[in-house]
């Protein structure tokens, strides 16, 4: 989460939603006649279709009735099911990574925005797996519902963008398993250049949740190894080991217009290709991604604006509905950009009303613990990133000062290459001592 406060760009990174004509309280009948002014050669049954799939959300089944429009094959059209949308691309080919995986020709363009609904089309074209009805339906409402009133409490983090110290247009904290860990965190751990004050326990309910999502991420990655990546075979620099979830950022976004901008997650502590699950609760929202265009991918002069090359293959829009998992691959935070975008209506939730909460489990490596880590210039512990814009040097990893990024501080010009072995580990990790395992592991 921390590091979309990187960018530093000239314009609003997420746009509104295309349509604005949805009221939450319409009626099926005038969101059929919307439709049909919107696509005029549509059969009435095959508006209805699309809205059926599409939950009642005039937009997506507006995209959906575009996209069906563009396939010539009628085995290709708008199905409904259970779980909504069902419209397939697999005839399409589109951009599903770079150096780690299968590479097709775009299919999203410059400026647009690629709706996919299935678990299917998402993993072939994303670096994600999404997994409807993650929980038992109650087990979800009693998260959601342990959740709602520490909500209230969460609030803003600010950012610097250019001069200005911006606030995230959403609230979000910190949670671990411990109060021992919370207090480590809360004095030895540095984000942003400060300490986090107010570190959470994780609460009954969200560790039981944890103890799923970590079963359900171990075996998607796995898969996913298997399935998408060269030769079956794990990325270079990805940990061969399991995955255990150990702390969790919350985000709340309370209403349609919160969001987050688009950014990759800070992997400081979390080491390079990184593997989040994310579970979202109460009000749907759309994800975005986005892959990362290298400055030296660019064709045209156009493109060469800063402003323009992020939009250089258009982006995808991901559908999170409640009680949906959401698995960030380990080719996510290096190639892709991710967000959520404002919306112009939101559908409430019988439960959380206009709130989305979202849980990103994660996985802190203890070897990443900031006592080992390079110090800046202004002695404070230094953070990792990939490059992911200059081609000849893409897949490197540096150490570089914080407080570039912090409000009020200008940062030292700090910066160490980092090394990691094929499976992620850093030089001063020893094999098979305890360094090597994840956070919790080590806290007394
Ligand atoms: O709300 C979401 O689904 C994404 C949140 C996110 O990007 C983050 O916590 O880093
Ligand atoms: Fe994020």
């Amino acid at each position: 989460m921390d590091s979309f406060i990187l960018r530093k760009r000239r314009r609003v990174e997420v746009e509104p939603t295309p349509s604005a004509v949805e009221q939450p309280e319409d009626s099926t009948d005038f969101k059929l006649a919307v439709l049909s002014s919107l696509h005029p050669a549509a059969e009435a049954s095959d508006l209805l279709e699309a809205l059926l799939a599409a939950e009642g959300s005039v937009e997506y089944a507006s995209d959906l009735l575009k996209q069906n429009g563009r396939l010539a094959d009628p085995r290709k059209r708008i199905k409904s099911s259970a779980l909504g949308n069902q419209s397939s691309l697999s005839d399409f080919s589109i951009t599903s990574g770079n150096e780690s995986g299968r590479r097709k020709v775009p299919l999203t363009r410059r400026g647009k925005t690629l709706h996919l609904y299935t678990p299917e089309d998402i993993e072939e074209h994303t670096p994600c797996t999404i997994i409807h009805n993650f929980l038992p339906a109650q087990e979800a409402e009693a998260l959601l519902r342990e959740l709602l009133p520490e909500s209230c409490t969460y609030e803003k983090s600010t950012f610097k963008l250019f001069d200005r110290v911006v606030e995230s247009p959403h609230t979000m904290r910190f949670y671990v398993d411990s109060w021992d860990e919370a207090e480590k965190q809360k004095t030895e751990y540095v984000y942003d250049g400060s300490k986090i004050e107010d570190v959470r326990k994780s609460l009954p309910e969200m560790l039981k949740v944890s103890a799923k999502v970590k079963e359900t991420v171990n075996r998607e990655v796995q898969r996913r190894i298997k399935e998408f990546y060269p030769n079956g075979e794990k990325l270079k620099y990805q940990s061969p080991d399991e995955w255990l979830p150990n702390c969790s950022f919350v985000n709340c976004y309370d209403g349609p217009q919160e969001s987050v901008g688009y950014h990759a997650d800070q992997l400081t502590y979390l080491g390079p290709r990184a593997i989040i699950g994310s579970l979202s609760l109460g009000v749907a929202r759309e994800f975005r991604v986005r892959r990362v265009v290298a400055r030296d991918e660019e064709t045209t002069s156009a493109s060469k604006a800063t402003t323009d090359r992020a939009d250089t293959e258009g982006q995808i829009a991901i559908h999170l509905p409640h009680n949906s998992l959401l698995i960030m691959h380990a080719e996510m935070q290096e190639e892709w950009n991710h967000s959520i975008a404002p919306a112009q209506v939101i559908n409430p939730h019988p439960i959380a009303g206009n709130k989305r909460l979202n849980i990103t489990y994660r996985c802190y490596k203890d070897f990443l613990h900031p006592k080992y880590t390079p110090r800046c210039k202004c002695n404070v512990p230094c953070v990792l990133r990939s490059v992911r814009k200059r081609k000849e040097n893409r897949g490197k990893y540096t150490w570089t000062c914080h407080a570039h990024y912090v409000p009020g501080q200008d940062g030292c010009s700090y910066f160490q290459w980092a090394e990691f072995d094929d499976d992620g580990y850093p030089p001063w990790v020893k094999k098979n001592i305890d360094e090597k395992k994840p956070m919790n592991k080590n806290v007394g």
